[in-house]
């Protein structure tokens, strides 16, 4: 019997935002990773980027004017570093913690390019949040410099485009790996957008939102199942207000209901909420929304909010 499979989505509380906070958060997030490979399954790991691949950024082409000897990197070259350095950390800690259970399973990492349309109207409307929380000064310098920012919670930060993901090129690769029993770490950040120009892919100024490549990942390889996991136990009706309400086990009608009401942060929860249903509608059996810390419980449906059929 074929194992179950799983796309596994961590978001940016699962990685934390300074290298070593990196190192710290990882280590606590591939547990709920090692649980559902102790369970038996086959394991695809996806994860947030926008932090990381905002500080590598800056780190890159800050440096660079300053030393002649460096030549900056563009946004989808930065994507990439941002999958490695990632990807480093996750097979590190979680190789470390099937170790400790008694468990040896491969882990690899695949850079992911993920093609994006090249007419698509979000290229040219930047909304992807990447990057530290900037002071006023700082994010009149970064506009000073032709990048984009917006006002948040603390400060600001830079805005970057977010096109649709088109196509995973490196889709059969992931596939074998997984098919042969490996844990595969893909489509990082929501994968490197790239241009198709002829024979040549051509990185995009961009950053593809990771939930719609959690959810494109489990369609595309069949997964039974799709677990985000994220800041928050549960997705919540009324989030924020007095009368706030966890979500337990909901149907997709009923999810897609709640879309309509517009109970979802628009670059937050909504995303996730949509994956979940898209992967429903295209024949997943389960989606799970909830933080590490309810992973093992939300996995025994128990707690988190899990989306079905129906
Ligand atoms: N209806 C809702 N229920 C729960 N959380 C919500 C809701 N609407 C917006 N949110 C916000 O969504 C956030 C999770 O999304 P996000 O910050 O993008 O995390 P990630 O990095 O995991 O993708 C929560 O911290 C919460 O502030
Ligand atoms: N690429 C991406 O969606 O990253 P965040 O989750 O950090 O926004």
């Amino acid at each position: 019997m074929q194992k179950k499979r799983v796309v596994i989505s961590l978001g940016h509380s699962a990685l934390g935002a300074t290298l070593p906070e990196q190192r710290e958060a990882v280590t606590k997030a591939v547990r709920a990773v090692a649980d559902l490979v102790a369970d038996g399954a086959n394991v695809v790991i996806t994860h947030s980027n926008g932090t990381q691949v905002g500080m590598i950024h800056t780190a890159m082409n800050e440096f660079a004017k300053a030393h002649a000897e460096y030549t900056g990197a563009p946004m989808a070259v930065c994507s990439a570093m941002s999958q490695g350095y990632i990807g480093y950390d996750i097979q590190n800690a979680l190789r470390a913690e099937l170790l400790r259970r008694g468990i040896y399973r491969n882990i690899a990492t695949i850079i992911t390019q993920v093609t994006v349309d090249p007419y698509d109207e979000a290229l040219y409307q930047p909304t992807k949040v990447i990057g530290r929380v900037l002071t006023k000064e700082e994010a009149e310098a970064e506009q000073k410099k032709g990048n984009f920012v917006t006002e948040v919670e603390g400060g600001y930060r830079r805005i970057i485009a977010a096109p649709k993901p088109q196509e995973i090129i490196e889709l059969d690769s992931i596939r074998l790996l997984l098919d042969a029993g490996h844990i595969v770490i893909a489509g990082g950040g929501g994968g490197i957008p790239v241009l198709e120009q002829g024979e040549t892919l051509r990185g995009a100024s961009a950053v593809i939102e990771k939930d719609l490549i959690a959810t494109r990942l489990a369609e595309e390889l069949r997964a039974d199942e799709l677990v985000i996991l994220t800041s928050v136990d549960h997705v919540m009706l009324n989030y924020g207000r007095e009368n706030a309400t966890p979500l337990g086990k909901i149907t997709v009608s009923e999810a897609e209901g709640y879309i309509r009401e517009g109970q979802f942060g628009d670059a937050t929860m909504l995303p996730k909420v949509q994956a979940a249903c898209s992967f429903i509608r295209r024949g997943g059996k389960r989606a799970v929304i909830t933080s590490v810390h309810n992973a093992k419980a939300a996995f025994e449906g128990s707690a988190g909010t899990s989306i079905v059929e129906g």
